[in-house]
């Protein structure tokens, strides 16, 4: 048992238990419904990816998932609670982490100055920024840095990183706020083939013991990374299955990978 990020044996074990779902989750700007009555299940362990052409939804699913946006229709549950319209910080301490494609830490800062910013999150940003730091990290500092690839580089100011590491200080950033679910936005972006790799095998390492849901477009990653795709278009689900299911869709041939199949989308 690791008691630090609460990760256990029977955690690693996927289930299909559900821990999130949305029901005719639904926005509209302007009449348009950029999300269209979107029913999504995922269980606890579990790595899904949603793939979709640009535009599809799959950033404003996110935004509705996270509380950032607010529904016009429908609902999102975490486990048998809804929490629809609870608010984003709400919903944070309920356990959903996001990180977003531009990673957002302070540049001036170290890497584990970042982390302490992160983890007192809930004490305010304000109180935490000119609070007395220690130049030690805590155990879930150090474990967090250690998951993440960071432990060699703590001392480091982000502003001397590689983009590889931001994506990871930002991950690292969601994680030390203890997150069971955790939504990524595209998290190999722009990253070199081995940053890709390593994040590759960061998210399977997080999956089982937290719930992830990654939005990506490299198509390489998402075969390595996932066991099931969600496939969006034009607001809604269009398909959902494995790799070799969505390949095989014609529906989603047509619609997103034209006449390219998975491996070389
Ligand atoms: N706040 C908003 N106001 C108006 N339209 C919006 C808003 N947010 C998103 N949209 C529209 O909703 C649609 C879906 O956008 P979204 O960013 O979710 O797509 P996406 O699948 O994430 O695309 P990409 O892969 O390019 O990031 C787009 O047509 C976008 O212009």
């Amino acid at each position: 048992m690791n008691a630090i990020l609460n990760i256990s044996e029977s955690d690693s074990v996927p289930c299909t238990e559900t821990v999130l779902r949305t029901k005719d989750l639904t926005v509209k700007f302007d009449g348009f419904a950029a999300v269209n009555k979107v029913n999504l299940a995922v269980a606890r362990g579990e790595l899904r990816v949603i793939i979709g052409a640009n535009g599809a939804g799959k950033s404003t699913l996110l935004d509705l998932l996270c509380g950032k946006t607010l529904p016009t229709e429908g609902e999102v549950w975490l486990r048998d609670r809804n929490i629809t319209g609870i608010g984003e910080a709400a919903i944070a301490r309920s356990g959903v982490g996001r990180k977003f494609q531009t990673p957002s830490v302070f540049k001036e800062m170290t890497v584990l100055e970042n982390l302490q910013v992160a983890s007192n999150r809930r004490t305010g940003v304000f109180a935490n920024l000119f609070s007395w730091r220690s130049p030690r990290p805590t155990d879930v500092e150090a474990e967090v840095a250690a998951r993440t690839g960071l432990s060699d580089v703590l001392g480091r100011r982000a502003s001397e990183l590689s983009h590889g590491q931001l994506q990871w200080l930002e991950l690292a950033m969601v994680l030390s706020q203890d997150p069971k679910i955790i939504l990524l936005d595209e998290p190999a972006a722009g990253m070199t083939a081995a940053e890709t790799d390593k994040t590759a095998q960061l998210l399977l390492d997080l999956a089982g013991s937290h719930t992830v849901l990654v939005i990506e477009h490299d198509m390489a990653f998402v075969k390595r990374i996932c066991r099931k795709i969600t496939v969006m278009h034009q607001g809604a689900v269009l398909a959902e299955g494995t790799a070799s299911e969505i390949e095989r869709n014609q529906a989603v041939v047509e619609a997103y990978l034209g006449s390219a199949t998975l491996s070389h989308a």
